[in-house]
């Protein structure tokens, strides 16, 4: 049974890999929920299972036990109802950027026309600030523009879920502030439901509804902080208390997952009493 106001739900999901040295267990008893039109950011030491469990979410594997359950039905193969944008963008140099944010509508079905699709990648390309390269080539654009192109390419079909696997971490600090301001900004214009995998808390928080920390392999969600944050997110607001506090529980957390640190040296103003853990 799954509980169908979730968009994402991952119910007790343990997932191992063969390799030649034996099984590697990755997930133990991973439990996680997403509520539609959500924004739930994953942080967690490196190599703890962040992007399988994105492989898992996506259909493109099937856990060794427990249950992905997207929009109320159960994962059991690659979903085309998910967009996914990962750190390197690979638009394909041949085509133009134009043709590279409509490929997807060449894989997935979908009730849009030819040219309602067209439209569409027209108005994506104004919100993220592309306005006038659809006919561009990907390598006369920068980095950033090249992810920018990605992230439209990502929702074109109107995805549920969107997947995002650290796809700004290869940008400038600058360039990457803004990335985060135009993900508002294309949520804001279509809500949908967002997993974002990153190692940059401060972006986890001023992107997420909810953060989950993972624990080191093999991995289960160690904790869970609701970001509280009221209205529409500025980077200024990165700089307040609340998100300064949020930030040190963060930075605690992680350290406990690195076993660096024990619960028990929680930062004295830390956010955990507006948090829920889901050992
Ligand atoms: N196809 C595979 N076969 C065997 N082992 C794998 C496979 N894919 C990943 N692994 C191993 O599983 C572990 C988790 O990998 P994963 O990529 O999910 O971690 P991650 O948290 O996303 O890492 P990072 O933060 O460094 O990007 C790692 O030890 C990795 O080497």
């Amino acid at each position: 049974m799954t509980n169908s106001s979730y968009m994402i739900e991952l119910r007790d999901v343990t997932h191992a890999y063969k390799t030649k040295a034996g099984p590697l267990p990755v997930l133990d008893r991973l439990d996680m929920a997403v509520p539609e039109n959500s924004f739930c950011a994953v942080v967690g030491p490196s190599g703890c299972g962040k992007s399988t469990l994105t492989r898992l979410v996506s259909g493109l594997m099937r856990p060794n036990t427990g249950e992905v359950w997207l929009h109320g039905k159960k994962v059991t193969s690659p979903r085309p109802t998910v967009g996914m944008a990962f750190q390197n963008p690979v638009l394909l140099e041949w085509r133009t950027i134009l043709q590279n944010i409509l490929l997807p509508m060449e894989i997935v079905k979908s009730p849009m026309s030819k040219a309602q699709a067209t439209e569409r990648a027209h108005h994506l390309l104004d919100l993220v600030g592309l306005t006038g390269f659809a006919e561009k080539r990907p390598s006369e654009l920068s980095g950033g523009m090249r992810q920018r192109a990605s992230l439209c390419r990502s929702i074109i079909h109107k995805p549920d879920v969107l997947i995002l696997d650290e796809p700004f971490g290869a940008l400038d600090a600058f360039t990457r502030e803004d990335l985060w301001c135009t993900m508002h900004d294309l949520r804001r214009e279509e809500p949908f439901t967002c997993l974002l995998i990153t190692h940059d808390l401060r972006e986890s928080v001023f992107l997420a509804d909810q953060v989950v920390v993972m624990s080191g392999r093999p991995a289960h969600a160690q904790f869970v902080l609701d970001v509280d944050l009221p209205g529409p997110r500025t980077l200024d607001d990165l700089y307040g208390p609340r998100a300064v506090s949020m930030l040190a529980t963060l930075r605690h957390q992680i350290q406990v997952a690195q076993g660096r640190a024990t619960e028990g040296d929680a930062p004295a103003d830390d956010h955990t009493e507006r948090t829920r853990a889901q050992a």
